[in-house]
């Protein structure tokens, strides 16, 4: 089969090929129903029941392919398409748009110095040498960094200018905590989720470039508007899916309200009369992070037979 010539009438979606967010991409197509074979070493897998191919890209080209088109929808960081699109015009017809936030993979860039040292704020690097994965968002930061300085200093050079030094940005591929101990760097602006492999290097956080979670781009003139629609709407249902939970319980009537205060449910919950005098059956979403202790306060307010169930799909409004 010619994989390329097929790929001609498919809208066109780029997944993680490898690292941190590749598996929970393959779990979000399997969730909605995003069925492909993905033959061993190819990095295209038609889809098998809609008109889509995927594409296996390293997180960090996918905003390139979808900001300049070549791809209809694509999944990344923040951060990656923030690095991307520090070099996009605003005014530019290329570049991606955001559709949704999938709330994994969530991170910080952050700018980080030896625990041990004098350096305690992002100014203290300036004029030193940085190192990062990250050199466009790093720049930016800096360059506004010493562009501030530059106008506060009273340190003016003989003619009165204000001095001006140039932070010296390097670029490594990865390991970029290595830098400082090995000497090539004075700080570094890296990845921090857990903090564990930061502190392990000996360093300390000072401030943040950027806050990252994955998130669906899309192209701005994709080839298929409204099938991008769909893929967005399956994968916005799987999500939700995650982040909630139903929970149903009984309660009497005149405590109803109480319970409502705890778990007022996305849009309103479902009321129904119990077959009892005087009771009623709730059925309301909670989010899966504060069920244990909504149990505790339905229970405090009166609420019994409370039950929880997973939720395995949705189509909520957002
Ligand atoms: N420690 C982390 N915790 C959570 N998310 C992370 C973490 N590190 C990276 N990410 C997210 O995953 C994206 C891809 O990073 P990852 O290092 O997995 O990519 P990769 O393609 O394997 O790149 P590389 O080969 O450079 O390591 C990052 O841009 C970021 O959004
Ligand atoms: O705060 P933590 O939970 O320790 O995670 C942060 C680490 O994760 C990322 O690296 P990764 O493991 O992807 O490897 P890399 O250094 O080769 O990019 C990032 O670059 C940090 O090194």
């Amino acid at each position: 089969m010619d994989l390329v010539n097929s790929l001609n009438d498919r809208l066109l979606f780029a997944v993680p090929k490898k690292g941190r967010l590749h598996q929970v991409c393959l779990d979000l197509l399997h969730g909605s129903d995003i069925q492909f074979h993905r033959h061993s070493r190819l990095d295209i897998a038609l889809v098998k029941n809609l008109p889509l191919a995927l594409i296996f890209l390293p997180a960090a080209d996918i905003p390139t392919f979808v900001g300049e088109g070549r791809v209809d929808l694509g999944i990344t960081g923040r951060d990656q398409v923030a690095e991307h699109e520090c070099l996009v015009p605003p005014t530019a017809t290329t570049g991606v748009e955001q559709i949704l936030d999938l709330e994994f993979g969530k991170c910080a860039l952050q700018v980080q110095v030896p625990q041990k040292g004098d350096l305690s704020k992002p100014e203290d690097l300036i004029g030193k040498n940085v190192v990062t994965s990250f050199t466009n968002l790093t720049e930016q930061y800096f360059r506004k960094l010493e562009a501030l300085q530059s106008e506060s200093t009273l340190n003016g050079d003989a003619n009165g200018e204000p001095a001006k030094l140039k932070t010296n940005i390097k670029y490594v591929g990865g390991s970029v905590e290595a830098a400082c101990a090995l000497g090539v760097a004075d700080g570094i602006v890296d990845l921090v989720e857990s903090g564990e492999t930061m502190r392990a290097a000996g360093l300390k956080a000072i401030s943040t470039v950027v806050d990252s979670s994955a998130i669906l781009i899309k192209s701005k003139h994709p080839s298929d508007p409204k099938l991008v629609e769909l893929i967005a709407s399956r994968i916005r249902g799987v999500i939700t899916a995650q982040k909630y939970v139903l929970c149903t319980f009984n309660i009497e009537r005149p405590k109803l309200e109480a319970a409502c205060e705890i778990t007022p449910g996305k849009r309103a919950p479902t009321i129904n009369s119990l077959d009892e005098e005087g009771w009623v059956a709730v059925q309301v979403m909670v989010e899966r992070k504060r069920i244990a202790t909504a149990m505790d306060e339905l229970t405090a307010v009166g609420a019994c037979d409370i039950l929880v169930m997973k939720i395995e799909n949705s189509r909520t409004i957002p």
